[in-house]
């Protein structure tokens, strides 16, 4: 039987956010954007996809998957309608957003897909592999950044969306733990805790990869 949620009613198409990302550490930023993306466009629920290896990040120090995994569990926890999927980390090699979509898609056949991105994330997109067969498998939403403009591509498949400005990045937060400043309230609680029983971040992130 069909699973019915809230939001949808039977015989309509469940409509579910795609929230991708390194989340090394995931932080208030991501939940805000995908919390806005939720309410603005009625979705039953948000999937959170930590990436495996980012082949764009490949230059920088990225934590082990299941550290950014669990950080992200923690942190979506409390939000009924948010979830975590393990596609992109689970796929041997380097992740790519054409491989989740299609994972995904082949998980949920039925459901609207609505890939989230931030105006910098957006920006890149046009370099991400098979770019021209991305646009038949979501509808992108692409969400203000303070510091990024958002692009306008022009595209009636891809929305653009204001959300609270919150001037918060990964990086920003692995250099306060390495420089002993506090991350509290830049990300969730179990995440400040995550990060300090496990010892990370002590060194710089911006360190090359071994
Ligand atoms: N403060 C923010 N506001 C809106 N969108 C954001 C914000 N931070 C990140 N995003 C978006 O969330 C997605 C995942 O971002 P990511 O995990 O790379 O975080 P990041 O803060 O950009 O990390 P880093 O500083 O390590 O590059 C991207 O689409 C990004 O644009
Ligand atoms: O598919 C690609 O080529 C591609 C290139 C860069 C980034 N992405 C995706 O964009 C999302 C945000 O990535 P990042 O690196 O900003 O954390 C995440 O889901 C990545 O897998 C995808």
């Amino acid at each position: 039987m069909e699973r019915i949620t809230k939001s949808t009613t039977a015989g309509q198409r469940a409509r579910v956010g795609v929230m991708g990302g390194t989340f090394d550490p995931i932080h208030h930023g991501h939940l805000v954007a995908a919390s806005e993306v939720a309410a603005t466009f009625g979705l039953d629920e948000v999937i959170f996809v930590p990436t495996g290896q980012p082949w764009q990040k490949q230059h920088k120090k990225v934590s082990h998957s299941e550290h950014r995994y669990l950080m992200t569990v923690v942190a979506t926890a409390s939000n009924p309608r948010f979830t975590v999927s393990r596609v992109d980390i689970d796929r041997p090699g380097v992740t790519y957003t054409i491989d989740t979509l299609r994972d995904l898609r082949r998980q949920r056949p039925q459901a609207e897909l609505f890939f989230i991105t931030g105006a910098d994330a957006l920006a890149q997109i046009m370099s991400w592999k098979d770019v021209d067969e991305l646009w038949g498998l979501a509808h992108f939403v692409g969400v203000t950044r303070p510091g990024h403009e958002l692009p306008d591509l022009g595209r009636q498949d891809v929305s653009l969306l204001e959300v609270p400005a919150l001037a918060i990045s990964s990086t920003g937060c692995r250099e306060r733990v390495a420089e002993h400043q506090p991350v509290w309230y830049l990300v969730p609680d179990g995440v400040v805790q995550y990060i300090a029983k496990h010892q990370l971040y002590l060194e710089s992130s911006e360190a090359e990869n071994a």
